[in-house]
């Protein structure tokens, strides 16, 4: 999986049209969402995941609890993003690790939105600009790593 990882002011997204034939069933109230002070984390999950997804959610929750305890951030933005990688995981594999990524991240203590998935969304984020404020992270499962 690969992560880039923006503390921001805010984040909020909006809805648009499908982008995927069978995204995420989504109710009104998930239309748009928006949340202050937030490590935001546009994540695209890879084919490689698909190998081992759970270790691979753990492997990016230590990822971003190491980030958030740098920046000191309490909330975050899960938010599934296409464009980080050219070896994307299929869409059922990939919303199960994200889903499940919110999950923990929510057991760990955080205040935690996820943005819909398989969507065009209109987005706004506020990047805090400081040195930590902008950071990427991969994580792929163990077996791959020397692959
Ligand atoms: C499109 C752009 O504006 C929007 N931001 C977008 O990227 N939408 C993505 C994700 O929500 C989701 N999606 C599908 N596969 C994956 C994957 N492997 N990892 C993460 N998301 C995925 O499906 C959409 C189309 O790829």
């Amino acid at each position: 999986m690969r992560m880039l990882l923006i503390h921001s002011d805010y984040l909020e997204y909006e809805v648009r049209d499908k982008a995927i034939k069978n995204p995420e069933p989504i109710n009104e109230e998930q239309r748009k969402g928006r949340l202050d002070e937030v490590l935001a984390v546009f994540a695209s999950v890879e084919k490689v995941d698909e190998v081992n997804p759970d270790e691979v959610v753990e492997k990016a929750l230590a990822e971003i609890k190491d980030v958030a305890g740098q920046v000191k951030a309490e909330r975050v933005f899960v938010y599934p993003f296409a464009h980080l990688s050219s070896d994307l995981a299929k869409p059922d594999v990939a919303l199960d690790v994200l889903r499940k990524l919110e999950e923990r991240l929510k057991e760990e203590g955080f205040e935690v939105r996820r943005a819909p998935f398989g969507y065009y969304k209109a987005f706004r984020l506020s990047c805090k600009g400081h040195p930590l404020a902008e950071l990427s992270r991969t994580v792929v499962p163990e077996g791959e790593v020397n692959k």
